[in-house]
């Protein structure tokens, strides 16, 4: 794992456009990994300039999502879906057919979750992975305790992740209690991953991350046995007496 230390979350998503940019622009039809929560979001808005200047092109681009809430429509103001149109989609030249985010409200879940990873694998897997980090160390929805060997699944969301992501509902009953998310299996087949580490509450998680064993207790702990990942910590999250460096 390479660490890259920036100063603050504008200099990572800056450096880390750079990286996207550079991976559209010498692959004939590349395909991404996305993630959502607030540290991307800049990252999303400097991607939507450089496509606007018209520097960069999302027309070969494919996408995949992380994860998605269960029960939720795309529609929905506090899905993944709604996120990621109205913060990015709507504003490239992407073809919407091919962004992808699981679909929250499908019939049969567990289908859902099975063509969703055959898709990845029909379009030979993700070239760049961009992933963020929950503080108990969940990458995409997996939680503590969830199997190294899972694909796309569906999963039972920790009352701390629900507490940590009802900034963004009215209330904390409002979180659903499921959501789909990409398995370890799945995010460790993509060819390179990003990952973005932002603010002093990631210290802890971060500093496992680093040096904690690995552990299906602590699910990015898998990403050290990755051969192409890269840290972008700013910092807020370095500078954190929790960090061990
Ligand atoms: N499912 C998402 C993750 O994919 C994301 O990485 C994490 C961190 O989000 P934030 O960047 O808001 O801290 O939150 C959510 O739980």
């Amino acid at each position: 794992m390479k660490l890259i230390e920036v100063k603050d979350n504008e200099e990572m998503s800056v450096e880390v456009c750079k990286l996207v940019k550079m991976k559209i622009n010498t692959l004939a039809t590349p395909v991404l990994g996305l993630a959502t929560g607030s540290t991307p979001e800049r990252l999303y808005e400097l991607l939507v300039d450089e496509v606007q200047k018209e520097s960069l092109s999302f027309k070969n681009v494919t996408t995949f999502n992380l994860d998605e809430y269960v029960g939720i429509s795309g529609n929905d103001r506090n899905s993944y879906r709604y996120y990621m149109n109205s913060k990015f989609f709507d504003h490239i030249d992407i073809q919407i057919e091919n962004t992808h985010v699981p679909n929250g409200l499908a019939k049969n879940i567990s289908k859902e979750c099975e063509n969703y990873e055959s898709r990845i694998e029909e379009l030979k897997g993700i070239d760049l992975q961009i992933l963020g980090i929950g503080r108990n160390g969940h990458i995409g929805f997996n939680e503590p305790g969830t199997p190294f060997s899972t694909q796309t699944h569906v999963v039972e969301l920790e009352e701390s992740t629900r507490k940590a992501n009802s900034r963004f509902f009215q209330s904390l009953e409002e979180v659903p209690t499921r959501a789909i998310t990409m398995g370890i299996d799945t995010i460790m087949k993509s060819k390179e991953i990003v990952l973005l580490v932002s603010g002093e509450k990631k210290a802890e998680a971060l500093n496992a991350l680093i040096n904690g064993e690995v552990s299906e207790k602590f699910p990015a702990s898998i990403l050290q046995k990755h051969p192409h990942v890269t840290i972008f910590a700013d910092e807020a999250v370095l500078k954190s007496p929790v960090m061990n460096l």
